[in-house]
């Protein structure tokens, strides 16, 4: 995979076990409330192999339950495989705006819940839930571990692509078996995320749906209880 891109060679260090001065601890809360899921303003700029090898390797130094690290990523430049997908996604979202009231049908369909062919990269994060053997630390009671484990590694490839100026947006609009299809992934295979990928501007301040009145971020004080569940429901 050639390179195409002329940004200067960066080496994320690892100062391990320190702590971190107070620009470090800033970049890191930055990178957290100033990501974005972006899905419409991907320019067409390639996105060079070395961006895209930090930010699968922030993603492959995710927790994973039993340390099995269960996830495989598979990259998709390929513009005829994207538009294999792009149709999976446009049927699949005719049947989800169907799905909701009358009255938010038409707000759905004006949303952009995509950049599949218009983003230079996809990346489609998958879980072996074989690969730590019959029997995983840590999953033996909560088999879905090896999912969230997966999850995991998804939101420190977000992360690390906000730092990089990266839009990263997520596309679960599809049906499973049939992306499966598509990209040849074996059938025990899960596909966890479908992710485009792409250089951006620049990034929106709030969430596209809160900025679209679809939903509004929830005030931390009604998630958070202390002792006894009391949620106040919504
Ligand atoms: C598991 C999962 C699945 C999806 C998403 C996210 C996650 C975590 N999101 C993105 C989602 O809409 C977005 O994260 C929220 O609206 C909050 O916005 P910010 O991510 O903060 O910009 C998303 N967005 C979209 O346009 N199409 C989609 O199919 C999905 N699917």
């Amino acid at each position: 995979m050639p390179d195409t891109t002329d940004q200067p060679a960066f080496q994320p260090h690892f100062a391990a076990g320190g702590p971190f001065s107070d620009a470090e601890r800033a970049a890191v809360y930055r990178a957290i409330y100033s990501r974005r899921d972006v899905r419409g303003q991907f320019l067409p700029d390639a996105v060079g192999d070395e961006v895209l090898m930090r930010i699968l390797d922030a993603a492959h130094h995710a927790p994973s339950v039993g340390f099995m690290q269960p996830w495989n990523f598979l990259v998709i430049r390929d513009a005829e495989k994207k538009r294999r997908v792009a149709e999976i996604f446009a049927r699949a979202n005719d049947e989800a705006a169907s799905m909701f009231p009358q009255d938010r049908q038409d707000a759905y369909r004006a949303l952009k819940l995509e950049g599949i062919t218009s983003a230079p990269v996809n990346i489609c994060v998958t879980c072996d839930g074989t690969r730590g053997g019959p029997v995983v630390l840590g999953a033996t009671h909560m088999p879905d571990m090896d999912l969230f484990s997966t999850v995991c590694a998804v939101q420190n490839l977000w992360l690390a692509a906000r730092a990089e100026g990266l839009g990263v947006g997520w596309v679960s609009i599809l049906k499973e078996h049939e992306v499966k299809v598509v990209l040849d992934i074996p059938e025990p295979i899960r596909l966890v995320a479908y992710l485009c990928v792409g250089r951006v501007d620049s990034f929106f301040a709030s969430p596209e749906l809160e900025q679209k009145g679809w939903r509004m971020r929830i005030p931390l004080a009604d998630l958070v209880f202390e002792n006894r569940w009391n949620a106040k429901g919504g």
